[in-house]
């Protein structure tokens, strides 16, 4: 059965909104407690020459953290990022990120990442606190105009994401 990639955050996100000719284009899939994505650095995301700058493999880390909405069932967002950059990570070729969440302890979600290039080199790790917040958050911080398409994008993940999923993590204590 061919597995179908997770909606991207927005269909501009700068992560993995296919829209976003400038972003990462994230296509991001699920397997059990883990999300996963293939990603290919190219020239939009040059740092030394020929190597992946910093910054945009921590936006990949960062992005693929925020799918792990589909585990921990709330929404949340960035408290804190830290990368440890093992390897420099070559442009054109392919590596895959994948991530889970190490621990839920009240609003902070603990999330943790590990990246291999094809020839299984380890790449990179990232270890992730997100804080889960209410819908609201983004109604209240956000784009007014973008935040009705978001708070349903939401309700509808949260709502149908199959009857074997655990329950909706509390986004307040
Ligand atoms: C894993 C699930 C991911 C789910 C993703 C959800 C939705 C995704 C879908 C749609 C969203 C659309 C687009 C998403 C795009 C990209 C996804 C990537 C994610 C991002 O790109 S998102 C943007 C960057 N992000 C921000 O824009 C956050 C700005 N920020 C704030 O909005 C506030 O800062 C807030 C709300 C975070 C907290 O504010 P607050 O006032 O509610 O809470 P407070 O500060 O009190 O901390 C609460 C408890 O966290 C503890 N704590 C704090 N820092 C800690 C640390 N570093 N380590 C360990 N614990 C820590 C405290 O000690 C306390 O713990 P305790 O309660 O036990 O005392």
């Amino acid at each position: 059965m061919t597995q179908l990639p997770l909606p991207p955050h927005s269909p501009t996100c700068m992560g993995c909104g296919p829209d976003n000719l400038a972003g990462l284009q994230l296509v991001v899939f699920r397997s059990g407690d883990e999300v996963y994505t293939d990603v290919t650095f190219d020239e939009r995301h040059i740092g030394a020459p020929g190597l992946a700058h910093g910054g945009a493999v921590a936006a990949a880390c960062d992005d693929l953290f925020g799918f792990g909405l589909w585990i921990a069932r709330t929404p949340a967002v960035t408290r804190s990022l830290t990368v440890d950059y093992l390897a420099p990570v070559p442009l054109h070729r392919p590596l895959r990120i994948s991530a889970h969440v190490r621990e839920i302890d009240g609003r902070k979600l603990h999330l943790k990442a590990t990246a291999t290039a094809d020839d299984g080199t380890a790449l990179f790790t990232a270890h992730a606190v997100f804080i889960a917040v209410s819908i609201e958050h983004f109604a209240q911080h956000g784009a007014p105009g973008a935040v009705q398409d978001l708070l349903d994008r939401l309700t509808s993940a949260l709502d149908h994401d199959g009857p074997d999923r655990p329950s909706p993590h509390p986004p307040d204590r």
